[in-house]
C-alpha cells in the first residue's frame, strides 16, 4: 500500500526511491557536514528560536519515530533569524536513534554520527496558509537539527521519556501539555546550514537546514527508553522495537554548507 516505508531491510532507505522518486533528488537529507570544507558566511546572524509561549500538545508515535505536536495556530513559537528570510512557526519535534550501543543521528560531522538527533520541524506561515502547503513549497520548512550525546542524564529530558511508555504502539498518542522545548537547546546556538529535503518520505526538497555545532547529553538509560517503543501497533501479533530510525547521509551534489560564527 501507500506509505509502508520504514528502516528495515525490506522498506528501507535503500528502497524509498520507488516509491518516492524524489529520493534521487538534487538536495537531499541528510548529509555528512565537513567542517574544513565549508564557507564561513559573515552575513549569516544567529538564529533566534522563541518557544516561550509554545503550546505543545500531545505526545504521539507515528511508527517512524515519536513527535511532539504544537499548536501553530498563531506565532506563539518561531524561530527566525541566520538564514531565514521570515519567522517559521513550530509545528513539531521528534528523533532519529540507534540500536544499543550504535549511532543513530542522521546528519554525521566529517563522517562521524552521533548517538541521537533531534528535529524541530517549522514552516514559514508568511508566505504559506498550512504545513502541508509548505512541506512541498521550496524553502518551506526549516527544520532545526540538534545532535544527541551519550553522557549524563540530560536534566529535562525525563519529561519525555516518561511520556514514552504511553506511546509504545504505533498509533497512539496522549496528552503533553506545557513543555517547552527551549529546555534542549545547547548553551551555544551556532550552526551550519544548507538547502536540503525531509529526510523521511516523502522526501519533499522543501527544507532549510539549520544543524546546531554544540551536541546535547543524555544518558544512554534515557537513550534506551526511545528503543522501547514499537514500530507495531497493538493489534499485530509481531512485535517490533523501533531503532535505527535514521537515513544515512545522501549525496551533496554540489551544495553549498554555510557555518554561522
Ligand atoms: N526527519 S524530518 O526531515 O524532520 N522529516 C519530517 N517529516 C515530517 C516532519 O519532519
Ligand atoms: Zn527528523
Amino acid at each position: 500500500s501507500g506509505n509502508n516505508w520504514g528502516y528495515g531491510k525490506e522498506n528501507g532507505p535503500s528502497l524509498w526511491h520507488k516509491q518516492y522518486p524524489t529520493a534521487k533528488g538534487s538536495r537531499q537529507s541528510p548529509i555528512d557536514i565537513v567542517p574544513h570544507q565549508l564557507s564561513h558566511d559573515p552575513s549569516l546572524g544567529p538564529i533566534v528560536p522563541n518557544y516561550d509561549q509554545c503550546t505543545s500538545l500531545n505526545i504521539s508515535n507515528n511508527g517512524h519515530s515519536v513527535a511532539v505536536e504544537f499548536d501553530d495556530s498563531d506565532d506563539r513559537s518561531v524561530i527566525r533569524g541566520g538564514p531565514l528570510d521570515n519567522p517559521y512557526r513550530l509545528k513539531q519535534f521528534h528523533f532519529h536513534w540507534g540500536g544499543k550501543g550504535c549511532h543513530g543521528s542522521e546528519h554525521t560531522v566529517a563522517g562521524n554520527s552521533y548517538a541521537s538527533e533531534l528535529h524541530l520541524v517549522h514552516w514559514n506561515a508568511v508566505k504559506y496558509k498550512t504545513y502541508e502547503e509548505a512541506a512541498t513549497a521550496p524553502n518551506g520548512l526549516a527544520v532545526l537539527g540538534i545532535f544527541l550525546q551519550t553522557g549524563d542524564d540530560h536534566r529535562w529530558l525525563h519529561t519525555i521519556t516518561d511520556a514514552l511508555y504511553m506511546v509504545k504502539f504505533k498509533g497512539s498518542v496522549t496528552d503533553f501539555k506545557g513543555f517547552n522545548p527551549k529546555c534542549l537547546l545547547p548553551s551555544s546556538l551556532h550552526y551550519w546550514t544548507y538547502l536540503g529535503s525531509l529526510t523521511t518520505p516523502p522526501l519533499h526538497e522543501s527544507v532549510i537546514w539549520i544543524i546546531l555545532k554544540e551536541p546535547i547529553s543524555v544518558s544512554e538509560r534515557q537513550l534506551s527508553k526511545f528503543r522501547m517503543l514499537l514500530s507495531t501497533g497493538e493489534e499485530e501479533d509481531q512485535r517490533i522495537h523501533m531503532e535505527n530510525n535514521f537515513r544515512p547521509p545522501q549525496p551533496l551534489k554540489g551544495r553549498r554548507v554555510r557555518s554561522s560564527v
